[in-house]
């Protein structure tokens, strides 16, 4: 059984890898990832300064999924460019780096700051970043994510891909990828992040849960694969030429089937990561390999994008 990828010009042993933020705040969490049986590995969205990120508790888990406001903590862009500077690309896993600047300004500046130092690491912009107060994220404001992928292709001449909040309306996946087919350097999509402004409820202290916006926070885990499988698939309808990324829901082989059913050319893992560990990687792909094995694929494009409908 062959769970290898190859897209990107890069080759991954593994299909699966870690979801932006989880796993990949520190050096010592990238290499955590970099010596696991991932075949990937993506860091923490990155701002021009170091953050801190908001008040804890943050995160939370319930039996179906996760709840999280972190507040994009993390060290500053030029430590994950220190890390991808030192980073031994022949000899190791793909590194992807999540881009989130406070404003276009900022995204702009970063991705010069990696554009300049022509490495192999691809880039991903989380279009969840945050766009001007009082308006919604880049990712449900179209016109100013096209300004802003209009403004980083203008010197940005690499591949690179866009991390994308969920939609829920169709005629919303139409306007997105009538933005994103505009660019044809935007090779890829990862969908989804997590569902925005969710509110978990502790019955017995009757409270929320965690502590920013009085509780609001992103939704991750079981609450969320359909919605993360919806938007594979719509996104891989509507992208010729590019790849779509799954995310959202993944905790065994049975998911990860779906998700690459769905279109997905390789598969994140966040909240079942965050709560088991980089052990995740070997169950999940064990999973995916015994799956495939009782339904006769040897390869992953034996049933990538064959979702059958009724
Ligand atoms: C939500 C933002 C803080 C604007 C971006 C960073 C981010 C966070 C976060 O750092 O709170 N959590 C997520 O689930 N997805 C994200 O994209």
């Amino acid at each position: 059984i062959d769970l290898s990828v190859s897209w990107l010009g890069l080759e991954m042993k593994s299909p699966l890898y870690n979801a932006s933020g989880v796993m990949c705040r520190s050096v010592e969490d990238l290499e955590a990832m970099r010596a696991s049986s991932a075949g990937a590995l993506i860091t923490k969205s990155c701002t021009l300064e170091p953050r801190e990120g908001n008040p804890e508790p943050r995160y939370f888990a319930t039996k179906l999924g996760t709840i999280n406001s972190m507040g994009l903590p993390n060290y500053g862009y030029q430590y994950y460019l220190d890390y991808a500077q030192n980073y031994d690309y022949a000899n190791n896993k793909p590194l992807f780096i999540s881009i989130s600047g406070m404003t276009l300004a900022d995204n702009l500046a970063i991705i010069k700051a990696f554009h300049e130092r022509e490495l192999p690491c691809i880039l991903e912009v989380n279009l969840s970043c945050p766009n001007l107060p009082g308006k919604p994220q880049l990712g449900y404001d179209l016109p100013a994510a096209q300004n802003a992928l209009e403004k980083i292709c203008e010197f940005y001449d690499r591949p690179f891909g866009v991390k994308l909040p969920p939609y829920f309306d169709v005629s919303h996946f139409d306007q997105a990828a009538e933005v994103f087919n505009r660019f044809d350097l935007l090779k890829y999509v990862t969908c989804i992040n997590s569902v925005g402004n969710g509110l978990v409820i502790d019955v017995d202290a009757e409270s929320v849960v965690i502590k920013p916006k009085d509780g609001l926070g992103g939704i991750g885990g079981d609450y969320v694969l359909p919605t993360s499988l919806a938007n594979v698939r719509e996104f891989v309808r509507r992208l010729p030429g590019k790849q779509v990324v799954g995310c959202g829901g993944v905790k065994s082989g049975a998911e990860a089937f779906m998700h690459i059913l769905a279109g997905a050319i390789t598969v994140q893992v966040g909240s079942c990561l965050y709560e088991e560990g980089v052990g995740a990687f070997d169950r999940i792909a064990q999973e995916l390999k015994d799956l495939m094995a009782a339904k006769g694929y040897s390869k992953l494009d034996d049933f990538r994008g064959k979702l059958k409908t009724l």
